[in-house]
């Protein structure tokens, strides 16, 4: 039998509103359930709307759920081989093991230092041109990862391999929104047009994106070899793996290091601004958070990582920025076996659209949930079902590779964001309070839209505490 899914228009399919597709994703899920199917022209795409649901599929079922749909966009681009769109078995496993081997648990002590002097310099930033915040949490990721990936210590906001990292992280964005990847799928839209067809820019930009990637992949690539062969690296996941005895291919850990700089810099800058926009939405949030922090830290210094046990407020309200507002609200895979789920053909190379989004807002499940309320957190058993902790970060074996990295990253900037700064609404030419709206833009991973908000530190002697951390770097 085929799942129940909305009514189809003759060969168009199904229509998904291009804003936030995957809020209408979660009203079908409402009314046609656990498990639907749509079609958008050629395409069936089976939505995958709860935990128990993904579960079954992604980690039970495992074999036939693991693997990336082959994107047209992304292909064309080169953006389709290292890690995040691996097809080939092997390569793939390489690959995890790379990632682990250089941001596993394990090896996160090792980085804590440099996490801790991106977070303080950045800081630091803000301090000194707090209008320009989005710029300055951009960077942050991008150059604290082009460190732990490759040893490279960037200079300033206009170092080379930021603004080339920066370019790669926009063009990926841009290749894979739902939109792109739906309609990529199509061959005839994308590969079966020559390139100078008039409105066939797309492969112009594709050709000229993989270019880039190319470039910017090679060149920071180098940086590690020769400072190795110079003596002077400083370990990296590219230094470890060029290091050790397992047989990486060149191309698994060029690519994989550099889509370790992506897929960690978009995700983590949308959960940073996702934050910065929920103290400006949620000020009595904030007003709590710093009051835990004062109580748990004072003032002498600033939070470290180490105090996150001792922090359950600021916890819990991690946790509820990733439900209110996933980086990632869908994840596409595609089967590579017949299956039949609940009784409902599935049959191989199928569409399956895994919706976090459906599972972190769902009424039944979190009361009043599109609200931010980290309260609901506290005090009550957070099991896998229910943790954005968990289901934001993917299922199965192709589940973020980094979580406790990203987890550690977020949480370090936020403790350091409130013990230092208020964050609130910035005011018109007359005075008047704006508030923003809370809408997201439309990538694969998805940040808040630009909001103007006024950052400033709680109080001359907050500066002076940063100011002295700052003097300590030097
Ligand atoms: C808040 C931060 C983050 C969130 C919410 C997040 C979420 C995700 C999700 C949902 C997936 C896809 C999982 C699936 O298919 O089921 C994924 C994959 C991935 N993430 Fe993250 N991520 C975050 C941070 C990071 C960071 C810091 C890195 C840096 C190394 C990273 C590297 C990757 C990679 C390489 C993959 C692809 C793995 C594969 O295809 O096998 N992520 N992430």
């Amino acid at each position: 039998a085929t799942p129940p899914g909305p009514p189809q228009i003759p060969i168009i399919g199904n229509i998904l509103p291009v804003n936030e597709p995957w809020e209408a994703l979660r009203l079908y899920a409402l009314q046609y359930g656990a498990f639907y199917v749509l079609r958008v022209l050629s395409t069936n795409i089976f939505v995958v709307n709860t935990v128990e649901a993904a579960s079954e599929l992604c980690e039970t079922r495992w074999s036939s759920y693991s693997q990336r749909i082959p994107m047209k966009m992304p292909e064309l681009s080169g953006m389709n081989e290292g890690i995040l769109f691996e097809t080939n078995p092997l390569r793939l496993r390489q690959a995890r093991r790379l990632v682990a081997l250089g941001i596993g648990p394990r090896e996160l002590d090792k980085y804590r230092s440099q996490l801790r002097t991106h977070v303080v310099s950045y800081l630091g930033r803000l301090l000194e041109d707090p209008d320009e915040y989005r710029r300055h949490i951009r960077n942050l990721p991008i150059s604290m990862m082009l460190e732990i990936a490759y040893g490279y210590k960037s200079q300033d906001d206009d170092d080379p391999f930021v603004l080339g990292a920066k370019t790669l992280v926009e063009n990926y964005a841009e290749a894979s929104s739902l939109s792109n990847y739906i309609v990529s799928q199509s061959e005839l839209l994308v590969a079966r047009v020559p390139s100078w067809v008039p409105g066939a820019g797309f492969q112009r930009k594709a050709a000229a994106w993989k270019d880039q990637a190319n470039d910017i992949t090679e060149k920071v690539y180098r940086f590690t070899t020769t400072s190795i062969a110079e003596d002077t690296a400083i370990p990296s996941v590219v230094s470890k793996a060029l290091e050790s005895h397992d047989p990486y291919e060149k191309h698994v850990i060029a690519k994989s290091a550099m889509q370790m700089v992506s897929g960690g810099a978009d995700t983590t800058i949308s959960t940073i601004t996702t934050f910065v926009l929920a103290m400006v939405l949620y000020p009595e949030v904030q007003k709590k958070a710093q009051a835990e922090i004062d109580k748990v830290v004072g003032l002498d210094r600033l939070p470290v990582f180490g105090d996150r046990e001792d922090l359950p407020y600021i916890d819990a309200l991690l946790r509820e920025l990733l439900r209110w507002h996933p980086p990632i609200p869908t994840v596409p895979r595609t089967t590579t076996k017949d299956d039949v789920y609940e009784g409902y053909f599935i049959p191989e190379g199928s569409f399956v659209l895994i919706n976090f989004w459906a599972m972190l807002c769902n009424e039944e499940v979190f009361l009043d949930a599109k609200t931010l309320k980290p309260e609901r957190w506290l005090g009550v058993e957070v099991t896998k079902e229910i943790d954005p902790l968990f289901i934001a970060f993917g299922f199965g074996r192709r589940e973020c590779p980094a979580k406790v990295m990203a987890v550690e990253l977020v949480f370090t900037v936020m403790i350091h964001m409130l013990a230092v700064f208020d964050i609130s609404k910035a005011r018109d030419a007359q005075g008047i309070e704006i508030t923003p709206s809370e809408t997201f833009d439309n990538g694969s991973i998805c940040a808040p839209l630009p909001f103007p908000c006024t950052i400033k530190p709680r109080s001359v002697q907050h500066a002076q505490v940063l100011q002295q951390n700052l003097e300590a770097l030097k």
